[in-house]
């Protein structure tokens, strides 16, 4: 029996992460999750899962929880929350599902204590990829990606010699505006950017993958995950998104992997690996889709694409300052301050007044990123 700990339970791939572990409770035991403020569906959690430690984002939340379950449930919230959940004792495997930069710290601490990392939360790795993947080494923990495109190239490596690789095809479906011009961009509403074309997930992602912000992200976290220099990364519009990824090896073989879109095929293999179970997931159908299309990626129009690659090949804190300033965009977008434009414009001010620090230890980034949050929650 695999302990698992969840951060971000009560999310899209959280939910889609119980699913699994619902489906094989022979396999998996859910020790500990980490939530934000979604209690409703905490509370469902709990009742169904039996975890032993449960954290919560604020501590009136926590007060509230712990009046209403019993005594042998720990609650805890906060920093020091995700952190418990994460180091959790009777736990193998983290999920990090939770969003945004905040899954830095616990994962870097299950990484100390031992952990298994089924990876998701991918500003983590874009934040800090050098750190998380030094101390996994340091430490003989392995790293398992979730992310789907990251999954289907772990999946096409199947243990190859990473010298070997002559290119990672990321492929991208070009996201809920993707057969719009810059033009017809000025207007577009939340409701249409949140509507992707082929998966069903968070808001904030959602969001990234219109703006193509998520293939820039996926090309640094592919960078640190597979240790490949951004020259040997690239990414391909696709807008079936039935081919996760390819990677092209140096005898010219290209292996891909396919799937429907279906995050629990990921997110079972992380928590299986190196076995594949069933599943009850709906199969491919390639005789019904017919053709594949793929296209070459447009800089111009998908201008955060361009920054995630600027930023990722000069290093140093420009990534975390393109993940902190996406997120507060993003989250600035979704609230109706400002329009889907301006969420590049934002980002592009916030990287260009930076001054760029090399190969910055945790206490920069972590002092970086909330300098930017700040400096970038002001911007009118
Ligand atoms: N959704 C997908 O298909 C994919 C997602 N990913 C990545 O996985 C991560 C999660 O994405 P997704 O599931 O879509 O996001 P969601 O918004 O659906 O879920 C986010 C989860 O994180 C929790 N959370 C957010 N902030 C905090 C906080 N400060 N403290 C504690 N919990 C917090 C939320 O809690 P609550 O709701 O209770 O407030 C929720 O459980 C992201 O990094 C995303 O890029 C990668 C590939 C695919
Ligand atoms: C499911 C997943 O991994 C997402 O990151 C997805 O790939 C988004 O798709 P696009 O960014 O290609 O629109
Ligand atoms: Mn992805």
């Amino acid at each position: 029996m695999k302990g698992i700990s969840l951060l971000g339970a009560t999310g899209s791939i959280g939910t889609q992460t119980l699913d699994v572990i619902r489906s094989n409770p022979e396999r998996f035991k859910l020790q500990a999750i980490a939530v934000g403020k979604n209690l409703d569906l905490t509370r469902k959690i709990i009742r169904e899962f039996q975890p032993a430690i449960v954290s919560v984002q604020n501590k009136e939340d926590k007060e509230r929880l712990k009046a209403e379950f019993p005594k042998n449930i720990k609650f805890t919230y906060g920093e020091e929350g995700l952190i418990e959940v994460a180091t959790c004792e009777d736990t193998e495997v983290l999920v990090n599902a939770i969003l945004g930069s905040v899954g830095l710290l616990p994962t870097l601490q299950a990484i100390e204590a031992g952990k298994t990392i089924a990876i998701a939360n991918k500003e983590t790795l874009v934040t800090a990829g050098h750190i998380v993947m030094t101390k996994a080494k340091e430490h003989n923990v392995t790293i398992l990606p979730v992310d789907s495109e990251h999954s289907a190239i772990f999946q096409c490596l199947n243990g190859e010699n990473e010298k070997e690789i002559e290119r990672l095809i990321i492929t991208a479906s070009g996201g809920s505006f993707r057969d719009k011009s810059r033009d017809e961009l000025v207007n577009v509403t939340v409701e249409d950017a949140l509507n992707h074309p082929n998966w069903s997930m968070g808001a904030k992602i959602t969001i990234d993958s219109a703006t193509m912000m998520n293939k820039g992200l996926e090309v640094i976290e592919a960078h640190w995950l597979f240790n490949q220099p951004y020259e040997k990364i690239e990414c391909l519009l696709h807008r079936e998104s039935t081919i996760h990824s390819m990677v092209e090896f140096t005898d010219g073989s290209v292996i891909a992997q396919l799937g429907t879109p279906d995050m629990r095929i990921p997110i079972q293999y992380a928590l299986t690996y190196p076995e594949r179970l069933p599943s009850n997931s709906e199969r491919l159908d390639l005789a019904k889709i017919g053709s594949l299309h793929f296209e070459k990626m447009d800089f111009e129009r998908f201008r955060c694409l361009h920054f995630a690659y600027e930023a990722g090949k000069n290093g140093g804190t420009l990534p975390v300052v393109l993940n902190a300033a996406n997120e507060v965009a993003v989250q600035a977008f979704l609230t109706g301050k400002i329009s889907f434009l301006e969420i590049e414009d934002w980002i592009e001010k916030a990287l260009t007044s930076h001054q760029v620090i090399a190969n910055p230890d945790l206490q920069t980034i972590l002092h970086v990123d909330k300098e930017t949050r700040d400096i970038v929650s002001r911007y009118k």
